[in-house]
């Protein structure tokens, strides 16, 4: 078993503090890296990759610090955000100068598994021009593989992908992860992270906000205040109805109808159809309104 730990580890790049005093530990088994953009993901993975020094604190792999250490590369993997052009290799090709670069005693063998372990052989002696997103991500998956690291990191892995092409992906994640890789996987996407890992670790404005099991912290971003946009048949007597409930904070009627700012997610939302239904009005919309992930985050780090 091989842990990634980052004991206080800061970045900062000039007067911007990508990464704030952060730690945390992975194990085996597939942990979601989960904030918005510009949260300081990709900082946090190219330093677990000893791409970047860390500014302060420490980034280690089995004990051993990441970075400038050849030891622990052969040991990790990365694919990262952004796709080189090599459209005019084949995958096998591709995976291959992977194999080499890393100097493999028998790198034809190498590329031929990692070819097979992310299911690309019907296709690889194709062109990598030719492929669908999803594709030229597990090629670029298979050259990350192609050295059996037991680490595994990978940068919005399915950006640009179609629910099909990420569902494959999920599975593969989940199949290495099943083989006892440490597998960490960076998204701004709360439900992909929700599919495809039961352990998260949360970044915002590159503080560690929340960390461990995602139905835990799932709880704390519906259990907070929302607020909703309601719109009905007679928004002046839902809005008197609304103010006599508990989960109900307060509510405000303009034109667009009417604002209203709830405890929590759920108790408002099982309430509202019940008022409605008992005063005989019928609700034209409802819509949170303050659902952006940015608000989601800024409320687990004010928590
Ligand atoms: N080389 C750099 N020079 C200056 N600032 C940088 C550099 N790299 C990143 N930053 C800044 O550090 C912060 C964190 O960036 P980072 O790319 O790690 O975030 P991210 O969560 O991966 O976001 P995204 O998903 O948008 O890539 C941002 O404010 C970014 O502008």
């Amino acid at each position: 078993m091989t842990n990634v730990d980052l004991d206080g580890v800061s970045r900062w790049y000039g007067n911007v503090v990508a990464v704030n005093d952060v730690s945390m530990s992975l194990g085996t088994g597939v942990t979601g890296l989960l904030g918005p953009n510009g949260a300081g993901k990709t900082t946090v993975l190219h330093m677990m990759a000893g791409f970047l020094a860390p500014s302060r604190g420490t980034v280690t792999l089995g004990g051993e610090p990441t970075w400038r250490n050849p030891a622990v590369y052969r040991r990790l993997g990365l694919v990262t955000e952004r796709e080189a052009v090599y459209d005019f290799l084949s995958a096998y090709e591709f995976v291959l100068a992977s194999a080499r670069l890393h100097g493999l005693a028998q790198p034809e063998a190498a590329a031929q598994r990692a070819i097979d372990l992310v299911e690309l052989a019907d296709a690889q002696d194709r062109r990598v021009g030719t492929y669908s997103k999803g594709m030229r991500q597990r090629a670029r998956v298979a050259a990350a593989l192609v050295h059996d690291p037991e680490v595994l990191l990978l940068d919005e892995p399915f950006n640009g992908m179609d629910p099909r092409q990420r569902m494959h992906m999920m599975e593969l994640l989940h199949s290495l992860g099943g083989a006892g890789r440490t597998i960490l996987f960076s998204s701004h996407i709360l439900e992909e992270v929700e599919q495809v890992s039961g352990t998260v670790q949360v970044i915002v404005s590159g503080r560690l906000a929340a960390s461990g099991d995602f139905r835990t912290i799932r709880r704390l971003m519906t259990n907070r205040p929302h607020v909703f946009a309601v719109q009905s048949s007679d928004d002046r007597r839902l809005a008197v109805e609304l103010m006599g409930q508990p989960s109900v904070n307060g509510v405000d009627i303009d034109r667009d109808g009417l604002t209203v700012r709830a405890g929590d997610y759920g108790s408002f939302t099982r309430a509202l159809p019940k008022i409605a239904l008992a005063s005989g009005i019928r609700v034209r919309r409802l819509l949170p309104s303050d659902e952006s992930l940015e608000s989601v985050f800024s409320y687990l780090v004010e928590a």
